[in-house]
């Protein structure tokens, strides 16, 4: 199985809320919570996909972004390489342009929402450091 590289983004507005996205009932972990974001494509950087798949996913502009966490995991049925970058940096409403919910959450929250087992280390990290 060919590992998936995916570039996630912790979006963290001026009130100090993270944005939070549903997963599509009939995607990879439907139902739960994400970081939003997408598969790095051939020929792009992490910060190129993240640009493209926040415009397309959640209506947002960024501006600049830096690396918080890099994580390698192993679904049963997929495996992948996570970059969770920050974003603070942005412009636009945010928006669920695929249909989902999304939600600003306050940092001390975050344990309230259900996400892939991958992001566990992710949000103890960042209930941890933003609180
Ligand atoms: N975006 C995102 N994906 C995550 C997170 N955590 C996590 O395990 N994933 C997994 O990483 C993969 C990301 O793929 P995706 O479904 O967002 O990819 P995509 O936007 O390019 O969509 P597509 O596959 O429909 O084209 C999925 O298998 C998803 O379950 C997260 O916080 N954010
Ligand atoms: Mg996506």
């Amino acid at each position: 199985m060919k590992r998936v590289h995916v570039a996630a983004g912790i979006i963290i507005n001026p009130e100090h809320k993270i944005l939070l996205s549903r997963r599509l009932s009939h995607q990879h972990q439907g139902g739960k919570w994400e970081f939003p974001g997408g598969k790095v494509e051939q020929g792009e950087t992490v910060s190129e996909a993240l640009t493209r798949e926040l415009e397309e996913e959640v209506n947002l502009t960024i501006f600049d972004c830096s690396l918080f966490e890099t994580i390698s995991f192993d679904y049963p049925d997929k495996q992948v390489l996570l970059e969770f970058m920050l974003v603070t940096d942005f412009s636009g409403n945010a928006n669920g342009n695929e249909g989902q919910e999304i939600r600003w959450v306050e940092v001390q929250a975050l344990n309230q929402y259900e996400f892939p087992a991958a992001n566990q280390p992710i949000v103890t990290a960042l209930m941890q450091q933003f609180s």
